[in-house]
């Protein structure tokens, strides 16, 4: 049996991932067909590429269906409760950094800050009869973090994706999702809290806790590690 590692099938992650391998001596590539999620990986022996959704790795790591995965912090974070029991980081990899952040329509010229929006959401329930909405894919992150900043009159609309679209399409008040040039913020009339940074993420190594090795597997695994520490 080989030390399964995950990592992104697609998207901004992927590329850099392999990269980020390749400045270490280890090659992983796609193999087969363009729509094939089938890999490789070489120069380390018994370990097996698993190509995956990045939202999907911390489950499969908590799971310990794999050794090792890439995916963002915000990503762990969000979809494992108390983490650290769970996944040990190894490794920040010093890309797809991106910041979980909360933010207001720019017209919203009195609410800089959390304490601004704490009014705001109590006066908003007792006009429109119903809780500010903020749209989101990240539930639990927001809602801690809101707890822990005392704000209480709001309720999270799921977004998983086109979330700044959510006010102009009025299903939401404000957002709370990733940022990392700001664009589509701009581009859709937002503006971020001064206090409202949430969680600075990046892609980093993982390694699950759980998953079982044999020894066969173990030393594959520590060849890897020494492999990508030098
Ligand atoms: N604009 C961005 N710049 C840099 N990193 C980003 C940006 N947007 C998202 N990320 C990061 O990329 C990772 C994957 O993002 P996302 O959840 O959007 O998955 P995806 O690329 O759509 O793939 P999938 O839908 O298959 O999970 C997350 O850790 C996220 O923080
Ligand atoms: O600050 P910026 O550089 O503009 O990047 C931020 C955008 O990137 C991500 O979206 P993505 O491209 O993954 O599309 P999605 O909204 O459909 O998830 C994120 O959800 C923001 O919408």
């Amino acid at each position: 049996m080989s030390i399964k590692l995950g990592v992104p099938s697609k998207g901004r992650l992927m590329e850099k991932t392999f990269d980020w391998f390749a400045k270490r001596g280890i090659t992983l590539s796609r193999t087969g067909s363009d729509r094939e999620y089938a890999g490789a990986v070489e120069g380390v022996e018994g370990v097996d590429l698993v190509l995956l959704s990045a939202g999907e790795i911390p489950r499969e790591l908590a799971a310990g269906r794999i050794h090792l995965g890439v995916t963002g912090t915000d990503l762990v974070h969000e979809k494992l409760p108390r983490w650290e029991q769970q996944v040990e980081e190894l490794e920040p990899m010093g890309f797809g950094e991106a910041d979980l952040i909360l933010a207001v329509p720019q017209f919203w010229i009195d609410v800089d800050t959390l304490e601004d929006l704490d009014a705001v959401a109590a006066a908003f329930r007792r006009t429109h009869g119903h809780r500010l909405r903020i749209a989101t894919k990240y539930h639990r992150l927001i809602r801690e973090f809101l707890a822990d900043a005392g704000v209480a009159d709001y309720q999270l609309i799921d977004s998983q994706g086109a979330t700044e679209g959510t006010v102009k399409n009025e299903t939401a008040e404000m957002v709370a999702d990733i940022t990392s040039t700001g664009e589509t913020l701009r581009a859709n009339h937002l503006k971020i809290l001064s206090d409202g940074l949430v969680l600075r993420s990046q892609a980093t190594l993982w390694r699950s806790r759980v998953a079982k090795c044999t020894s066969e597997e173990k030393s594959a695994l520590k060849t890897l590690l020494a492999k990508i520490d030098s």
